[in-house]
């Protein structure tokens, strides 16, 4: 039985890895993904200069998940290029993932060259969807933005690069970015990012979990599986067949991997069952995908991906 997959023509010997943000701080963090089951990883969001984030507690584990305002801390893009250029040496032929996220279509662009003008031949992600900084929207809710900044990508940036858009929530809002988005030779499309300002309080000492936003914060975990099952699906029936999926939310066991490619998911991304349980979780969770193939005989994940039956 096998779990392999490949994104943008690249082949890769599983088809579960991290979500940006989760286990790829830092080097240890990446060396730790680099050295599980885990398909390869993508790096925190970068951005042009380093940032310290915002103050913490920033990070909640909760009931059904977790809740975070981190604030997009990270070394910037320069320690991921550099750390991404000798896992390249060290491993060849393995393909890796770098995410990346301005403030504005200038940092993009900014961003796009520095890329460029390193020796990184994997994929690029772009986030579209922070919703911690504060005073910034996420990007992924004003399509106009969206489009302005694939239009400024495309004319520059060549090689492969797929986006990390927030949840929709609206069949008509589907359409309208799928609409956008088919316009430009996206490798991917990354299905979901949190739920952007969810709030979780302790009734017991009458408080919210995290410092920043008054305690606002991103929703990860099981709470999310629905909302990221269905963006999945809605995207999968409406983009071009030439755009991929990469299935983000919600993942606890092997069954929800399961779930994610039936909805039409190429490659599926954890966060916060990665964030409770470490890197051991490819493992279990690449077990556990077998062990529902096996049961069910599929040999490939392409013999159920996107062949979820509606009634
Ligand atoms: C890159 C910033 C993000 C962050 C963050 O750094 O606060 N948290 C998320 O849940 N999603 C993000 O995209």
């Amino acid at each position: 039985i096998s779990t392999r997959t490949h994104i943008a023509g690249f082949n890769f010997d599983n088809c579960i890895m991290n979500a940006a943000g989760v286990y790829d701080y830092s080097a240890e963090e990446l060396d730790a993904v680099q050295q599980s089951a885990a398909a390869t990883f993508v790096t925190k969001s970068a951005t042009l200069v380093p940032r310290e984030g915002n103050p913490e507690p920033r990070y909640c584990n909760t009931p059904y998940g977790s809740i975070n305002s981190m604030g997009l801390p990270n070394f910037g893009l320069a320690y991921y290029l550099d750390y991404v250029s000798a896992a390249q040496r060290q491993v060849p032929g393995k393909t890796y993932f770098v995410s990346l996220t301005g403030f504005n279509v200038e940092e993009d662009i900014a961003l796009l060259r520095q890329v460029q003008a390193s020796d990184f031949e994997g994929i690029v992600e772009l986030n579209l969807s922070c919703p911690n900084v504060p005073g910034k929207p996420q990007t992924g809710y004003d399509f106009e933005a969206v489009t302005r900044i694939l239009e400024a990508v495309f004319d520059l940036y060549r090689a492969p690069l797929g986006i990390k858009l927030p949840p929709y929530f609206d069949l008509v809002h589907f359409d309208q970015i799928a609409a956008i988005l088919n316009r430009f030779p996206l490798a991917y499309v990354n299905s979901v990012n949190s739920i952007g300002n969810g709030l979780c309080v302790d009734a017991a000492a009458e408080s919210v979990l995290i410092k920043p936003k008054q305690g606002f914060g991103g929703i990860g975990g099981a709470y999310l599986k629905p909302t990221a099952l269905a963006n999945v699906f809605a995207f999968r029936q409406r983009l071009n067949s030439s755009i991929q999926i990469i299935g983000t939310g919600g993942v606890q066991n092997g069954t929800d991997v399961f779930e994610h490619i039936l909805c039409g998911a190429d490659m599926v991304q954890v966060g916060t069952v990665l964030h409770q349980e470490g890197v051991a979780v490819f493992e279990r969770l690449t077990r556990e995908l077998k062990a529902v193939m096996a049961q069910k005989g599929y040999g490939g994940i392409d013999e159920f991906k996107g062949r979820l039956k509606t009634l």
